[in-house]
């Protein structure tokens, strides 16, 4: 058969796979001379597949581990899986207790070679992306953020397929924008985000899908909201604010909200967003009908927050002065989340409300504080 028609018939044949009978990267680049990246000739499938044991016992990668969110699943991810078999890795220097809570490697995501290099030497199987440049800093330095958070993750998506892993890549309520339906928004919708992170995230849910139906990958996504965490900082995002507001209440009495009062978004608690992460890359996959879930807790305004906050430090002072960059931005994301698939499919379910919120955070941060202030 003439060389044209063999790669027409294998192109079609791949494009008609349906996702649990895809294309195995390997062969595709064999057949079709295509690879994402140049995998070197005979590369076999086999080896490259995650085996059982493999996946009952991942290695685990996480990128950007020492952002709002790394640490802690790195902690979450030891506890079941042994400190030894999940590594951090980020472009900055780890704080000391990080650095001796368990294995962490420098992994800057623009360097491929670097990247391939980790992963076959450490034998991974899991890999967990969480490199990003946030809402708020992205907008503040476009050119940076499309470079991490598209070409890094094109790296990330080609190791990832190259070497049979488990990929997960978070989204946010980021990748929607003012004209999807913002309350509730719905898994599928029109996502026509305003910000680059936006947009890069748009583009790495659709990426990731793509690669599993094309290749195989086994591609796990969660679109996060805004993350409260107590004992890490936010990035430089939209959502900080919820975040700030605790620290300030704790510290001085009185905060600044650069939001408006009424302005409604979704948010979770780190334990419960951490705790989703880790089940949805236990999940079987045939529990999953899709690859990319919205999860929520709750919805709240830095109003309806700082009554919340004052049932705690009732002398807290609010004030507003508003960032026009994120009340923009802000305004144009979900109001509420709807999560019913995730719910369905594999069991979502969360554990904290706003006043369960507010305590556990106050636990954390504020008892010292408030002892300080009564006496
Ligand atoms: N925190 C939230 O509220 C939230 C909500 C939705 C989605 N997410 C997503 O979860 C992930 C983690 O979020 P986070 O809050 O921990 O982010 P973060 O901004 O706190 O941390 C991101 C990390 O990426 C690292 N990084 C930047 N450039 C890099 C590069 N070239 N190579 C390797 N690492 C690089 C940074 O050093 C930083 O430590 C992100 O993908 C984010 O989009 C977070
Ligand atoms: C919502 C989320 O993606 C992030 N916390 C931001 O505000 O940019």
């Amino acid at each position: 058969m003439p060389v044209v028609r063999v790669l027409s018939k294998v192109v079609k044949q791949a494009l008609l796979a349906p996702a649990c009978g895809c294309q195995p990267l390997a062969v595709a680049v064999r057949n079709i001379s295509f690879s994402p990246r140049q995998v070197t000739s005979g590369s076999d499938a086999s080896f490259h597949s995650v085996s059982f044991s493999e996946t009952a016992h991942p290695k685990v990668l996480i990128t950007g581990g020492l952002g709002q969110l790394g640490v802690g699943l790195a902690k979450l991810l030891r506890k079941r899986f042994g400190k030894n078999n999940v590594i951090l890795s980020d472009i900055r220097k780890p704080p000391s207790n990080v650095f001796h809570s368990g294995p962490f490697i420098y992994s800057d995501i623009l360097d491929y070679k670097n990247l391939r290099e980790i992963v076959v030497n450490n034998r991974i199987t899991w890999l967990v992306h969480y490199s990003a440049l946030l809402s708020a800093v992205g907008e503040a330095n476009v050119p940076l953020a499309r470079a991490v958070n598209i070409t890094g993750l094109h790296n990330i998506l080609d190791i990832a397929a190259e070497h049979g892993l488990r990929l997960f890549v978070p989204s946010t309520i980021g990748a929607f924008g003012p004209t999807s339906p913002r309350n509730p928004t719905p898994d599928l919708c029109v996502q026509r985000p305003r910000t680059i992170y936006g947009v890069s995230k748009v583009h790495a849910e659709l990426m990731g899908e793509y690669y599993h139906h094309r290749y195989g990958l086994d591609f796990r996504c969660l679109r996060y909201p805004g993350i409260i965490s107590a004992d890490s900082q936010p990035g430089g995002g939209t959502t900080d604010y919820a975040v700030q507001i605790f620290h300030d209440a704790v510290k001085s009495g009185k905060f600044e909200c650069n939001l408006k009062p009424d302005t409604q978004l979704p948010m979770m608690y780190i334990d419960d967003c951490l705790r989703a992460t880790l089940e949805v890359m236990e999940a079987p996959a045939e529990t999953l009908s899709m690859r990319t879930y919205n999860i929520n807790a709750m919805s709240f305004t830095p109003e309806e927050l700082a009554v919340e906050v004052q049932k705690q430090l009732p002398d807290l002072q609010v004030t507003y002065n508003i960032d026009h960059v994120r009340q923009a931005i802000a305004d144009s994301w979900p109001m509420n989340f709807d999560d019913i698939n995730a719910r369905n499919d594999w069991g979502w379910k969360h554990d904290y409300d706003l006043p369960e919120l507010v305590q556990t955070m106050f636990n954390f941060i504020g008892s010292d504080s408030r002892i300080a202030q009564a006496s």
